[in-house]
């Protein structure tokens, strides 16, 4: 954060809910909830009801928190990229201070009380979480490296781990197979919203893929990690992760991503420009579809196999 102008004077509020809300992230975290509640069903334990509400309501306001300490970080460049000028700080409808004040407070509860209702191996890798998202993402590796998203993204790949943790109190291997699945998704599920988001990131300084080694770079990225990310997806089918449901929806979705980010790759920046970015929009559209129908997968095969009708 270089500029810490934006909205910081004497000031009363007039922010209303809603734009305490929006500094949560809500509609990204949907998927972050759905996965960590993906990752508490399919935990083979039987877990009281209660406790399951509990632990996805702290989780989701955990990672709320860890969305509004990240634009109260990012203030200065959500104001200048047009996809962010209209969030809550760079708009003034919100202080950076109330932000701050804000993410630190519900931190802090989601963590305690996920600890007090579940255990505190799932509290720490929520903490854990946090500090990832916030400190070595945003405050560091945003503005660093190309290579951001790439490593920064484990923070998102957690929440299924924090999940299974809440469960069963540990980690195991499927829980990291999860954790994996969301790791190699994220660079596609990025790249392919950086291609057309143009120059919104130059603009605004932050060196993505996109801006410091191009787009064909980045396109050719996007091919590599969605093969990587195939290869994993289909090999999970085959652990005790998988189950008849998950392996035809992987192989449904694999071939259909795979297709998308070959086009990607064999696109360059007049054909992209000639339908307005369309096949990298519809690959975004088609990586939220992915994640969201591999994790219910691994979710109705699992209730499957408790219901019995399959071992
Ligand atoms: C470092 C990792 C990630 C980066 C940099 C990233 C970046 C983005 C960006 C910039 C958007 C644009 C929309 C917005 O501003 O709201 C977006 C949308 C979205 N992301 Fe990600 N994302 C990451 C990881 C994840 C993860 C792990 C999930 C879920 C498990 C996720 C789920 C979503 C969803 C659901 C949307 C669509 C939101 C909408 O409908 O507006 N993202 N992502
Ligand atoms: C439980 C818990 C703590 C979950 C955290 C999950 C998490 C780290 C999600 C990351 C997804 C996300 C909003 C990335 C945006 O990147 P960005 O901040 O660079 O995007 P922006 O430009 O839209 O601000």
């Amino acid at each position: 954060m270089s500029d810490t102008s934006v909205n910081t004077g004497p000031y009363e509020s007039e922010a209303q809910f809603g734009d305490f809300f929006a500094l949560l992230k809500p509609r990204v975290m949907t998927l972050v909830v759905f996965t960590a509640f993906v990752g508490l069903l399919a935990a083979p334990v039987s877990l009281h009801p209660f406790v399951g509400f509990c632990a996805i309501l702290f989780i989701a306001v955990g990672g709320g928190a860890s969305g509004a300490l990240n634009m109260w970080w990012d203030r200065d460049i959500d104001a200048v990229m047009r996809r962010t000028q209209k969030r809550p700080i760079p708009s003034g409808r919100v202080t950076s201070d109330e932000a701050l004040a804000i993410g630190l407070f519900l931190s802090v509860l989601s963590v305690v009380f996920l600890g007090l209702a579940t255990n505190w191996v799932a509290a720490g890798l929520l903490a854990f979480t946090i500090f990832f998202y916030v400190v070595v993402y945003t405050m560091w590796l945003k503005r660093w490296t190309p290579q951001n998203i790439v490593i920064g993204g484990a923070a998102g790949a957690f929440p299924p781990m924090i999940g299974w943790a809440a469960a069963t109190g540990g980690i195991s291997v499927e829980s990291v197979l999860m954790f994996c699945l969301t790791f190699m998704w994220t660079p596609p599920h990025f790249w392919a919203l950086a291609l057309f988001m143009r120059k919104d990131y130059d603009n605004a300084g932050v060196p993505m893929l996109t801006v410091t080694h191009g787009r064909p770079a980045t396109r050719r990225h996007i091919l590599i990690y969605t093969v990587l990310l195939a290869v994993l997806a289909i090999a999970t089918g085959f652990t005790t992760l998988g189950g008849p449901v998950y392996m035809a929806t992987a192989l449904v979705l694999n071939a259909l991503f795979l297709k998308g980010a070959v086009d990607i790759w064999r696109r360059d920046e007049d054909m992209a420009e000639a339908d307005n970015y369309a096949v990298e929009k519809s690959f975004f559209k088609l990586s939220l579809l992915y994640l969201f129908a591999h994790f219910g997968a691994i979710l109705v095969d699992a209730a499957l196999v408790r219901l019995g009708v399959w071992a």
